[in-house]
């Protein structure tokens, strides 16, 4: 199920002179700053991960405020799928038929009663008072009569009408952990025989991803992110776990010498350069670089090496920010990664991080379930299949392409591998898994390879991909 049950926080000692007023209680700001958030996710196609930060400053929200206002903002996205199905059952008026705001503050007050230890008597009062600023009065009392009846049980008892266990299975899957349909069976066909772990799969799909940091090599060190409270982490040999206090607040990360960086997105860019490779090994490419994660690591390791990476992305504001990741030595160009903008076998190196449904992110991005649709897929597969057609054609004989995305949907994973290969004689697959045990021996459960697939409910880490493949002429 979805919801982190969270400690209240519910005390606002920090009133900025130039923030909005408060109006009445202090807990009343925090609600309203995560409607405010859920609003914008719906109507104007909002990041909460982005807006969020900037609305806490703005209204001077800190600490615990600030710990509340972030849950509920996105225990409520996350949820949703859950939610409605219980409200559904207590409105006598049909979802669809309840104005877009009002069922907003339904599901965060729904959020409050069944996944936080709110007392139900506060959520359900605090939410009203939510309904009765942003809806009037009339539509409070509507509010108030929908909320009595979801706090009328907990969340186990629901989940027992809503999502019986005599429910078809995806179905039930499909409520219980508030995914969409469509995506509970594309993670199932692509957990293949391991298709049972689907519940623990979307349980840790919706538990809140511990910070992963990256010391980048030569730049920054493990010590220094332990000394800032940082601890080992499992894989990566760059990687540090922050289970509390924010990562800006790290010095090495403020100065860029260290960065948040999921562990599987270390792992695929240390896959890259722990390929075994004969002859030249001085040219690396990253053709999808922006915001620079993967090229941060790979720009650190190439300058450790004598190497040289090239950072490239079609947008010219991520590439932009790719300056940040990188060090001087590496090159940084914006250029549409599907058509060659060097000559044909420059690279000895090169990862394809393809633009993806970011299915395997969605503990980072609460909202991204809901808005993308099982037809995004296809019209990602043509582009993927070009970058990846390209990166092949970007490197020499017995060099080395990662393929890599942030998605375990197989129509974006294998099978777009299988298909680009299926029209070439010139590549042949390295054994992906043995590449990354290579670097971290403990590291398995990836699959039978030649590819390997992270998983959030083994690894801890984002569901990313890797195809690891070597031009053989
Ligand atoms: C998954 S993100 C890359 C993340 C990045 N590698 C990292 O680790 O931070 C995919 C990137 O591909 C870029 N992109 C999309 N279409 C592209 C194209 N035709 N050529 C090059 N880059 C493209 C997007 O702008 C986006 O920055």
């Amino acid at each position: 199920m979805p919801p982190t049950r969270n400690r209240r926080g519910d005390r606002d000692k920090t009133r900025r002179p130039g923030g909005p007023r408060r109006t009445g209680r202090p807990q009343d700001l925090v609600r309203r700053t995560a409607f405010d958030v859920i609003r914008a996710v719906e109507t104007r196609d909002a990041y909460a991960n982005l807006l969020l930060p900037s609305r806490l400053r703005d209204r001077g929200l800190t600490g615990r405020d600030a710990a509340l206002a972030t849950e509920l903002t996105y225990g409520t996205l996350r949820g949703r799928g859950t939610y409605d199905a219980v409200l559904a059952l207590c409105s006598d008026r049909e979802l669809r038929r309840i104005d877009a705001p009002l069922l907003d503050v339904l599901r965060l007050g729904a959020h409050q009663i069944l996944g936080t230890r709110i007392p139900p008597h506060a959520a359900v009062g605090t939410a009203v008072e939510l309904a009765r600023s942003v809806s009037g009065p009339g539509q409070a009392k509507f509010a108030n009569a929908v909320l009595r009846k979801v706090a009328g049980r907990d969340l186990d008892a629901w989940l027992a009408i809503v999502a019986p266990p005599d429910a078809d299975t995806t179905t039930r899957l499909s409520i219980a952990h508030s995914h969409p349909k469509w995506i509970v069976s594309a993670l199932r066909d692509a957990l293949g025989p391991d298709r049972d772990e689907i519940d623990a799969l979307l349980a840790a799909d919706n538990a809140r991803p511990l910070v992963t940091l990256v010391a980048r090599p030569g730049r920054a060190t493990l010590e220094e992110l332990y000394e800032a409270g940082a601890e080992p982490a499992p894989y990566s040999p760059y990687a540090a776990v922050l289970s509390e206090g924010d990562p800006a607040g790290v010095a090495a990360v403020r100065d860029g010498r260290a960065a948040v960086q999921d562990e599987a997105s270390q792992m695929v860019a240390l896959a890259l350069t722990a390929a075994p490779l004969d002859g030249r090994d001085s040219r690396w490419a990253d053709l999808c670089a922006g915001p620079g994660g993967k090229a941060g690591l790979l720009s650190a390791l190439a300058t450790e090496r004598g190497a040289r990476l090239l950072a490239s992305d079609v947008q010219p504001h991520r590439a932009g920010l790719v300056v940040h990741a990188v060090d001087d030595q590496s090159g940084i160009i914006a250029a549409d990664g599907t058509v060659p903008a060097w000559r044909p076998g420059a690279f000895d190196r090169v990862i394809v991080d393809a633009p993806c449904t970011g299915l395997g992110a969605l503990r980072r991005r609460p909202e991204a379930r809901w808005r993308r649709g099982p037809g995004s897929v296809a019209e990602l597969g043509s582009l993927q299949r070009k970058l990846l057609t390209n990166a092949l054609d970007s490197v020499r004989p017995g060099g080395v392409v990662a393929y890599v995305t942030c998605s375990p949907h197989l129509a974006e994973t294998r099978v777009v591998v299988d298909d680009v290969l299926r029209a070439r004689q010139d590549v042949e697959r390295l054994d992906s898994p043995a590449v990354l045990a290579s670097v971290a021996p403990d590291l398995t459960g990836l699959g039978e390879g030649p590819y390997a697939q992270f998983w959030p409910h083994r690894h801890g880490t984002d569901a990313m991909f890797l195809a690891l493949l070597r031009r053989t002429d």
